[in-house]
């Protein structure tokens, strides 16, 4: 893995199960059988890939499974090969119960053939009722239109269900046995970063790993990063980052001396963070041993205020940096690092960025602006997307650059992209665009360098949080909606009256008419907790076939009721499906308790 995680990728394993009858039956069907596993195989690997950029691998059963002892042989096969998604394929009647996959932590799927030669539906509905009755919730995958016998083709229906079901099961292998780094603990009384090991541990798979602030402070006093890597980024950071102006009272604004040895310290303290994440073997070269291992964290997140804040600079840039896809090594990989240590937050965040593989924004959703108040503080019109109302999307300045909508595709629409797909051209104008302000002393004693900018143009994202509650476990709310490039004067006169040294991004979310999304106020009235965790794209599907595989119950979102995809075992929650999917995560409980 690009970001040196300790443990094998995750593999798809395809089972491709078979009617057992021997002298006919069996013969006939094995190469159709294989066939579409073969064909399952391609899809997956040409259209996914794990967010390091490495590609799927697909491991397929040595042969057709006709009963239990070939169930058996591909269990081992699949246990050997490191598989953690698995996907069952079959053209026609098996012995249901028999063939099934047992392994109850591995997130499974079966598609039946939708032909009428032979049965493969009728043995999905089989199968499904076995996965159901013994507790392993399963999703079944049935084409809407007959085809013939002989068609190798995957219909689309089919295929993006496939897709959905794989990319979110890969999401939910990837997080399993890796670490939430938590570096301090709770920031300014957050509930989100009273970090909750139960949580991770049961729901997740995660382990939490504890580090005080004090770390940090050492490693920059003893010298604990790779000292070659600090020079090459400070020249880059002096290069690069445009200090913006600085918005505090002269009384108590920094000189040049201090603000200098501020920017030594927070490039200084973006090494730590990461180093203690994922390790870095210079440590063991200087004689760290220790500390160049890391700590395997998929996601972390900094305390910051107000310990560390009162006394040393802010977590801004280095939140900003790593949780952006380039720094002086080049392009990269974003991590997945929350401010405030919020893991409420960086939950979603990693979500996003396992299923998008692109960098993620963290902001507090600070304000809901009614069109009435916009006129009346601006005597503007909002218009456009916007003219219902926006909500701001803005935090001290931890944001990661990918999100000032200077990463461009073909047509040139703004966009957030993988690494591999981020040009020399988007980097250099996502730091144009951005300014590093030496941050607001009446917050930030120690000072420290927020990130500003504005998100410049129209990208459907999505926003996502978990809240837990008490008596019922973790919650998850998507809103699917669109970031809005408002008026220069709108912006200017709405963003200084909140904190002009940080970044914003206006978003509408996506109205129903009904419900949290009756109108904008109502989104923003219904949101679960200050922080919101923003990915680019309409992922709200991926996301609750995700959670539905972790038990997590939805309680809020925009999605059409079509695109949604859970287990059939949901199905025998009722018909509400809201209330179903509430039902069904309470009996099926967390799934690594
Ligand atoms: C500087 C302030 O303390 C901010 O960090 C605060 O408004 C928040 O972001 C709360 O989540
Ligand atoms: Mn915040």
């Amino acid at each position: 893995m690009t970001n040196r995680l300790i443990g094998r990728l995750p593999k798809v394993g395809i089972r491709p199960v078979i009617d057992g009858r021997e002298r006919g039956v069996r013969e006939s069907l094995e190469e159709q059988t294989m066939n579409m596993a073969k064909a399952a195989q391609k899809l997956i690997e040409d259209n996914l890939r794990f967010p390091g950029g490495e590609k799927i691998e697909c491991v397929i059963a040595d042969t057709t499974i006709g009963g239990v002892a070939e169930a058996a042989m591909c269990a081992d096969k699949f246990e050997k090969e490191g598989v953690g998604v698995s996907l069952t394929v079959t053209p026609c009647w098996c012995y249901g119960t028999e063939v099934m996959d047992a392994s109850p932590l591995i997130p499974k799927a079966v598609w039946g053939f939708n032909g009428t030669e032979r049965p493969g539906a009728v043995y999905l509905a089989a199968a499904l009722a076995g996965y159901t009755q013994k507790g392993l919730p399963a999703f079944g995958i049935y084409g809407r239109d007959v085809q013939d016998a002989g068609d190798q083709s995957i219909p689309e229906d089919v295929k993006e269900k496939i897709l959905r079901f794989v990319k979110s099961a890969l999401a939910v292998a990837q997080m399993k046995g890796k670490t939430y780094l938590s570096l301090g603990y709770t920031s300014m009384g957050i509930a989100g970063s009273m970090v909750n090991p139960d949580f991770f541990q049961d729901y997740l798979g995660m382990r939490t790993e504890f580090v005080d602030m004090t770390e940090v402070k050492r490693r920059i006093d003893e010298e604990i990063y790779d000292k070659e890597e600090y020079e090459k980024a400070l020249k880059w950071t002096r290069e690069n980052c445009i200090e913006g102006e600085d918005n505090n009272n002269v009384l108590v604004r920094g000189d040049r001396e201090r603000k200098d040895w501020e920017w030594e310290i927070v490039v200084k303290m973006t090494l730590i963070f990461r180093d203690l994440m994922i390790g870095n073997p210079k440590l063991k070269e200087a004689g760290f041993g220790e500390e160049a291992l890391g700590r395997n964290a998929i996601a972390g997140g900094f305390q910051g205020q107000r310990q560390w804040t009162d006394y040393y600079p802010n977590g801004d840039f280095s939140e900003t940096i790593l949780n952006s896809s380039f720094d002086w090594n080049g392009i990269r990989e974003a991590f997945v690092f929350a401010t405030e240590n919020d893991s409420l937050n960086a939950v979603p965040m990693l979500f996003g960025h396992l299923l998008t593989n692109t960098a993620q924004i963290f902001s507090d959703v600070r304000t809901y602006w009614s069109p009435d108040a916009v006129k009346r503080v601006t005597g503007k019109e909002l218009t456009g997307l916007a003219k219902f109302g926006i909500i701001h999307l803005i935090n001290s300045g931890s944001t990661t650059m990918d999100a000032t909508a200077q990463q461009k595709d073909e047509q040139g629409n703004p966009v957030m992209k993988p690494f591999w797909d981020v040009t020399e051209e988007d980097v250099t104008r996502c730091m144009e665009n951005t300014r590093f302000c030496p941050a607001n002393k009446g917050y930030f004693r120690g000072g420290g360098y927020s990130s500003q900018f504005k998100t410049e143009g129209e990208m459907p994202v999505t926003m996502s949080r978990i809240n837990l509650v008490k008596g019922q476990g973790p919650v998850l709310q998507i809103a699917e909606g669109y970031t809005v490039d408002l008026d220069e004067d709108i912006h200017k006169v709405l963003d200084k009256r909140t904190d002009p040294t940080w970044p914003t991004t206006w978003f509408v979310p996506k109205l129903t008419g009904k419900g949290a999304f009756k109108d904008v106020y109502s989104v923003m009235a219904n949101w679960g907790a200050n922080h919101g965790a923003i990915s680019y794209g309409h992922i709200g599907a991926d996301l609750i076939t995700m959670a539905s595989i972790l038990r997590i119950p939805v309680c809020m979102h925009n999605v059409d009721e079509e695109s949604i995809f859970r287990p059939s075992a949901w199905n025998a929650f009722g018909e509400d499906k809201e209330g179903a999917d509430y039902r069904a995560c309470d009996n099926f409980g967390p799934v690594y308790k």
